[in-house]
């Protein structure tokens, strides 16, 4: 895997397709600069070496046009004060702001693009707008894990106008080592846990780690597919009725790859999808008619505590419950603890997924895992094993 660390960038122009596409607030400020700060490692370097950064990313899903709403220059100011450099900043793509400031540009330097999006060539992956850009710099690194399954112009496309010089930044590389270490070189017992709503949003996902797992927890709206499928009541909770039989045949599949499944034993049901509906703990197999299930029940949680604290690698995708609704976090707040105590302990852990990684930053858990991952769609598609547009690229 060649990284940015293969190479001396001293008087190059390093092109870095980075992802800052950052959640802002009305008046555009940045609400999170996760993305901004993990770029930062990559672009340190290359300026240390004695080399100029040009930075191109999408924000948004502008559809080809310029739309202010959508310009980096509203990100600009975070990023110079996360990098501690002035950014100079593009008022275009490929225009001819961009190519005067890319000409001017010095080493010790860094300069943002506009909005590749601005233009449908970078989603329709434009060979010869990849090619404008590529014009631009001497190497190009691809740093972008969260739009890394896209084969968008900048972060794919782009790399054949570099056969020689082209390779991944600290994040990207960062990234993929952790799905490997889970995946591939992960030290046993490995233990995967899978929550959020449905069944058939994670069966790609379980058929692809299967082989790599040895313990299996299941929560989650997901959980009453699966009791239903054994025989159980599950009342009104969360249920796909088509999807009974793939169940029963995930949980076979499991047993034939020596999986041990651990589905939730009792459950917090409610009468109504409302964080003030009356609420009790019943098994999970006998949920009265009328309740639904929203959390795992505390038995569960010692249940998952206990496989999670015998683990040395942990991977967890999907809440346990409507963590939405205070009334229905615990569990999933027990097994943050849990994961993080076994962390402390050595275990490695990785958490992926958009709302996975939107409990563990609101609840604190961020700094006690091993990692988060910066991709929501990038993420789970390395998890569903599909080989990654941005990744491929570069290794090809
Ligand atoms: N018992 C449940 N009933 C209905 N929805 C649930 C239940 N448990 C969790 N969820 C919901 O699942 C959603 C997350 O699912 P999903 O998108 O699959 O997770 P991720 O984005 O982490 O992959 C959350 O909004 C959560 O409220
Ligand atoms: O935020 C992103 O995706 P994510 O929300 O799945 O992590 C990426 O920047 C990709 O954006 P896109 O889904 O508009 O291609």
């Amino acid at each position: 895997m060649k990284t940015i660390n293969d190479y001396n960038f001293e008087n190059k122009k390093a092109l870095i397709r980075v992802d800052f596409n950052v959640p802002q607030d009305e008046n555009l400020n940045v609400t999170d600069d996760t993305r901004i700060k993990a770029a930062k490692p990559t672009i340190d370097k290359i300026l240390k070496d004695g080399g100029a950064v040009i930075l191109m990313s999408h924000l948004g899903r502008p559809k080809g046009e310029f739309n202010d709403k959508y310009s980096l220059k509203h990100i600009a100011p975070k990023v110079s004060e996360i990098l501690g450099v002035n950014v100079i900043v593009a008022n275009d793509v490929i225009g001819d702001d961009a190519k005067e400031k890319v000409a001017n540009l010095k080493a010790g330097e860094v300069l943002l693009l506009e909005n590749v999006r601005f233009h449908n060539e970078e989603e329709n992956g434009d060979k010869d707008f990849a090619k404008q850009l590529a014009s631009f710099g001497d190497i190009y690194v691809n740093d972008a894990f969260g739009t890394a399954h896209r084969a968008h112009a900048s972060t794919a496309i782009i790399a054949e106008f570099f056969p020689e010089n082209k390779c991944f930044g600290l994040l990207m590389e960062q990234e993929l080592v952790a799905i490997n270490k889970v995946l591939t070189d992960g030290e046993k017992p490995v233990t995967a846990v899978l929550g959020g709503s449905k069944v058939s949003s994670k069966i790609t996902i379980i058929n692809n780690i299967l082989p790599a797992i040895d313990n299996l927890i299941i929560g989650g709206g997901m959980t009453y597919t699966f009791v239903k499928a054994n025989g159980g009541k599950i009342g009104t909770s969360l249920v796909e009725d088509d999807k009974l039989d793939l169940a029963k045949e995930i949980l076979a599949e499991c047993e034939k790859h020596n999986v041990k499944v651990y589905l939730p034993i009792d459950n917090v049901v409610a009468d109504d999808f409302n964080n003030d509906a009356n609420s009790q703990t019943v098994k999970s197999d006998e949920i009265p008619d009328n309740w639904m299930g929203m959390d795992v029940g505390v038995e569960s949680s010692k249940n998952f505590a206990e496989v999670i604290a015998a683990s040395k690698t942990i991977l967890w995708n999907g809440p346990l419950g409507v963590f939405e609704m205070p009334n229905f976090a615990k569990g999933t707040i027990a097994l943050g603890d849990a994961i993080a105590e076994a962390t402390k302990n050595g275990a490695f852990s990785l958490v992926g997924g958009g709302d996975s990684v939107a409990f563990v930053k609101q609840f604190g858990y961020d700094d006690k895992v091993s990692y988060v991952s910066t991709g929501g769609g990038a993420m789970l598609e390395s998890l569903e094993g599909k080989e990654l547009p941005g990744v491929a690229a570069i290794l090809k």
